[in-house]
């Protein structure tokens, strides 16, 4: 599996690029991400958190790993409404905390052969997809928290690190 990019690594702050070439790289690398998304026991997973800074999400809600789903070059095309959620992400492990998203999002997108399609997605799959395209542009949840918030969390993962390192 791939490594995910730990808050506040800088390298989470890059935007990613289109995706132009669907090639068997394009492949591995989704398949990649998929395997390190189960690994960690997350829903959804933006390229970005694994430092390969191109368009691509994968996704996959279901019980038993059944149901992947891959979002290339995603783009709002409509939103709608809005509500507040506790949110988690794997890039900020132990932290929660409450967001505001749209309601009801529609996405265009690219699926893994380059063929295009669109999903109207509400509840889960709408504050999973914000999340994600919020990454690839290089933006955390921890973003919408006051600074003071956000600090405080980056001394607790900065002491976690330091204390991995050690035990390392
Ligand atoms: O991008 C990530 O870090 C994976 C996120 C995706 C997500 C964030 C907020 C709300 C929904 C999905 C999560 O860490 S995956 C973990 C998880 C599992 C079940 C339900 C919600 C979050
Ligand atoms: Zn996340």
């Amino acid at each position: 599996t791939l490594q995910v990019l730990r808050f506040p690594d800088e390298r989470l702050r890059t935007v990613a690029k289109p995706v132009t070439e669907f090639d068997g790289e394009l492949q591995q690398l989704i398949d990649d991400m998929l395997e390190t998304m189960y690994e960690e026991k997350g829903i959804g997973l933006a390229a970005t958190q694994v430092d390969r800074h191109v368009q691509v999400i994968v996704m996959d809600h279901s019980e038993d790993k059944s149901a992947p789903m891959v979002f290339i070059n995603p783009a709002l095309s409509n939103q709608s409404g809005s509500f507040t959620n506790e949110e988690g992400c794997l890039s900020v492990p132990g932290v929660y905390a409450k967001v505001d998203r749209y309601e009801t999002v529609t996405i265009d997108a690219l699926d893994r052969e380059g063929n295009p399609f669109t999903v109207d997605a509400e509840e889960l799959l709408s504050i999973c997809i914000q999340h994600e395209m919020d990454h690839l542009k290089g933006k955390l949840f921890v973003d919408y928290l006051s600074p003071l918030k956000r600090q405080r969390i980056r001394q607790k993962l900065e002491k976690q690190a330091r204390v991995e390192a050690r035990h390392a």
